[in-house]
């Protein structure tokens, strides 16, 4: 292994540091990645002392070198060293635990064979459980080991949970709820798990808490032997960070990015272009429309709401105009959101329509959502789903945009969200729309990421390809159109999605048993509204555009020709390569009065189904 370069604050406590010696003052030993070493840059996934086998697997997922925090969190984790691991979204702080997690159970396996696991990873939500059980099973099968991994959710009936936990598995992939059920309902042996548990990992951590996790981990910890080493990843810091890092670990090692320090450096990819427009309330659904109709912005594109509602009549309205779009929300049978989640990442649609309605700690600490529902209940009012985490954690695969049509209600609301897209080493945009009333908290946003005079990505910057003209042009239409999706329409329609989605989730249910690769069963982008879209909607007249439009649409056409296809495999080497000055969003202002390039090219209408 090649000597690692750690900057650490306290190297004479590391050479102290002994996991049965639990009793020893916590001192924290901060790392910092990579900071001012240059042939840290270089290191490969060998040189961290990776398994062959995990290098092969990773080579298949075109992941050829390791991230910042996957350099110095592994060879840590393989020391057998408790790691607290703050690192911005998308920086691959899965793989930074996975991938040394794996290493060690092959080492184990299957010599120690036990009626417990080895290995638990404590996520906050289902989507996230599913997430990291799909990605540990793909390492897996592509090493061709032997481990098992199972995952347990707390819609999963009591038998079920018992038909999992009976293949011994090696590592379990849960919330802490859920795991609290199976520990108190006897299903898992807390006894066993004082022989077996060798790792404890808690991924999103900053979540835990506020997902209402907090007495189910502490019981928890009662079950967690002394040797047993703990690891906790989390994207932002806070003081429910701090409290499950006392809860939890012994005297860890603290790993950050280089610039960290500030609350704005250590969240906001740098690779996220950051803009912004000001409109009414009332205008957002012509400017949406003007962006995703001229194809202003890059697809795929995840655009959020605030509420369902609000979801489907971005849905009904975009329908009219031949723009296809699905919409994921909490109230979705559990089958349906995954199966919604890999249709997008596969590329099936382009535009998904996301609610990550705020959902309270009181609502999460409902343990109701955990217990088996009564039948009593039939004529409650539909329930969402506490354990459902959209944004949270979740990787979108390749999104390009994420259009904020509604303001989130937290600036961290607000991190999470377009974090969703320049996740790792590819490059994305965010437009956020923003009403005068949604000023305090675009205000606070910009106060969290640092005014600043440059054009740097962190700052938000008006959005450039957008010129009046365009908007105008479209603003007759989209009126139209908009008074057509009335209150009624969006009920109604809402309701048939949901009638839809649990015939279609009983039927994904079966059939992803038998073919799990299977995803073009049941498209989630078809049209809802009762009628059919008018043609003329469908196509943007020719006399409708002006040159100034067409040129920055046939811009960003031209970035995403040179960026690749980007429904298909992971771009390799691209950062670097598409540099500031040929970025079309840093270069183009549609509002100025730049000939295009082309000023004699002709004009065409665009004829363009944006579905698929
Ligand atoms: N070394 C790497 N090179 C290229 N891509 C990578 C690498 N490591 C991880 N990725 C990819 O980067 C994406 C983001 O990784 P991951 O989901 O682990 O981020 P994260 O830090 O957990 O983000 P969040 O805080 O939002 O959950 C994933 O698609 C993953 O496959």
């Amino acid at each position: 292994m090649a000597k690692r370069k750690h900057n650490t604050q306290n190297d004479d406590a590391e050479q102290k540091q002994e996991k049965d010696k639990p009793q020893e003052k916590a001192e924290d030993k901060t790392v910092i990645a990579g900071e001012g070493e240059q042939d840290e840059e270089e290191q490969s996934f060998e040189e961290l002392g990776l398994d062959s086998r995990l290098i092969r697997a990773l080579s298949k997922k075109s992941i050829e070198k390791p991230t910042p925090i996957q350099r110095v969190a592994i060879p840590l984790i393989l020391e057998g060293k408790d790691v607290v691991a703050r690192a911005k979204t998308g920086s691959g702080k899965t793989f930074a635990y996975l991938l040394p997690l794996l290493q060690k159970l092959f080492a184990d396996s299957p010599s120690k064979k036990s009626s417990a696991p080895a290995a638990f990873i404590l996520v906050p939500t289902r989507e996230l459980c599913q997430q990291v059980y799909s990605e540990a099973m793909s390492l897996i099968e592509l090493c061709r080991v032997q481990l098992k991994v199972v995952q347990l959710t707390s819609t999963m009936s009591p038998s079920d949970l018992k038909t999992s936990l009976a293949g011994f598995p090696d590592i379990i992939v849960s919330t802490p709820a859920c795991v609290q059920t199976c520990l108190s309902s006897g299903m898992l042996q807390a006894r066993a798990l004082q022989e077996s548990l060798s790792v404890l990992v808690l991924d999103e951590a900053d979540l835990l808490l506020s997902y209402g996790y907090e007495d189910d981990l502490k019981a928890l910890t009662a079950h967690v032997p002394k040797r047993c080493q703990c690891l906790l990843m989390s994207a932002t810091s806070s003081a429910d960070v701090e409290k499950l890092k006392k809860l939890i670990l012994h005297n860890p090692y603290i790993l950050t990015l280089p610039e960290v320090g500030d609350v704005k450096d250590d969240i906001i990819p740098k690779n996220v272009q950051q803009f912004y427009i000001s409109c009414s309330a009332r205008d957002k659904l012509v400017h949406i429309l003007a962006l995703l109709k001229l194809e202003l912005v890059q697809k795929k594109v995840l655009i959020f709401a605030n509420s369902i509602d609000m979801s489907f009549r971005l849905k009904l309205f975009f329908e009219q105009f031949g723009i296809k779009s699905a919409v994921l929300n909490a109230e979705l049978p559990q089958n349906s959101r995954l199966h919604i989640l890999e249709e997008f990442n596969a590329g099936l649609f382009d535009y998904l329509i996301a609610t990550d309605v705020s959902q309270t700690a009181e609502e999460h600490n409902d343990k109701e959502s955990r217990a088996p529902r009564k039948k009593s209940k039939k004529h409650s009012k539909r329930k969402l789903d506490a354990e459902f985490g959209v944004v949270r954690g979740i990787d979108f695969k390749n999104v390009h945009t994420v259009v904020n049509f509604e303001m989130p209600q937290t600036a961290a609301g607000y991190v999470h969200r377009i974090g969703r897209t320049g996740r790792a080493y590819n490059t994305g945009a965010s437009v956020s729309l923003v009403s005068p009333e949604e000023m305090e908290i675009f205000e606070e946003i910009k106060s969290l990421l640092g005014e600043s005079d440059s054009v740097d990505s962190k700052f938000i910057a008006p959005f450039p390809l957008l010129s009046k003209n365009a908007v105008e042009s479209l603003r007759y239409r989209a009126e139209d159109v908009a008074r057509s999706v009335t209150k009624i329409a969006v009920r109604e329609s809402r309701a048939q999605d949901l009638r839809n989605e649990i015939l279609n989730s009983e039927k994904l249910k079966a059939h992803f048993q038998d073919n799990p690769k299977d995803l073009d069963l049941l498209k989630h982008d078809k049209v809802l509204s009762k009628n059919a879209p008018a043609q003329h909607l469908r196509d943007v007249p020719e006399y409708l555009l002006d040159p100034t439009t067409q040129e920055a649409s046939k811009i960003v056409k031209l970035a995403r020709a040179a960026m690749g296809n980007p429904s298909s495999t992971r771009r390799k080497g691209f950062r670097g390569k598409f540099k500031r000055s040929r970025d079309p969003l840093k270069t183009f202002s549609a509002e100025g009065p730049k000939r295009p390039h082309g000023a004699g090219m002709k004009r065409k209408g665009k004829n363009q189904d944006d579905g698929n």
